[in-house]
């Protein structure tokens, strides 16, 4: 049954059309050292967990849509693909359930969370918006040997803001996965965000993000300004 869905996976162009199980999307945040370290924020002592909605995704060829009055942020992130049902799995048996990866963008809308800060409520406006999540095609697993040891980059209008290995993680990947399957069931098709590096920043309508995994994906998206 798994294998099956991730052979559809590997053969089907885009993640959002991979998957018709699991297909959730959840975020760490806060989960390299150098974003902490320019953020001047401790090292989180347990991950950082977000949602959002599966209306986020979009593909290459859609546009990123940021409100008129409010500030959006790029976050290029290593995205990983669950490729099996996981519960409160261990560490050590956490690669064991990645199906497949993808380049992922955690567009993360910074009005809605400083407000939400303000009040101690929750980030989910900041996470979850339509097209806070542009991704890439999928990535088979057999790609990529270590996840922990990626490297991501990302331009915006032609210049790098954007350039580290996810070597750089505060948790593993198999850390992440373990933690987040404690709490709730992992499923095939769902997505996991991994956080992003340092350099994240605005993007303002017009602009064009340009963005890689390794040598074995690229992906470009533009932006456009919609009502607030
Ligand atoms: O504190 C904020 O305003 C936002 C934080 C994030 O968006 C964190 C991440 O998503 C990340 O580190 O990748
Ligand atoms: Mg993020």
């Amino acid at each position: 049954m798994a294998s099956s869905l991730v052979s559809k996976m590997a053969s089907r162009a885009h993640l959002s059309n991979f998957s018709e199980v699991g297909r959730k999307i959840v975020g760490a945040a806060l989960n390299y050292k150098s974003l902490a370290h320019d953020l001047k924020v401790p090292h989180p002592a347990k991950p950082i967990i977000f949602l959002k909605a599966t209306s986020s995704y979009i593909n290459v060829g859609q546009v990123i849509e940021v409100p008129k009055a409010e500030t959006v942020n790029y976050e290029v992130e290593l995205g990983v693909v669950i490729g099996k049902k996981c519960k409160r799995i261990s560490e050590a048996n956490a690669l064991d359930y990645i199906g497949g990866y993808c380049l992922a963008l955690d567009m993360t809308n910074v009005t809605q969370i400083g407000n939400a800060k303000k009040m101690s409520a929750p980030w989910d406006l900041g996470k979850t918006f339509d097209t806070a999540c542009p991704v890439s095609k999928f990535i088979p697993k057999e790609s990529i040997k270590n996840p922990d040891d990626v490297k991501l980059w990302l331009k915006l209008n032609g210049n790098v803001k954007q350039e580290e290995s996810t070597s750089d993680m505060i948790f593993s990947t198999s850390q992440l996965i373990s933690y987040v399957s404690q709490f709730m069931t992992l499923e095939p098709g769902d997505l996991l965000l991994t956080g992003s590096p340092s350099g994240v920043g605005p993007v303002r309508p017009n602009d064009v993000l340009e963005c890689g995994l390794n040598d074995l994906v690229t992906m470009t998206f533009s932006v456009r300004a919609v009502e607030s």
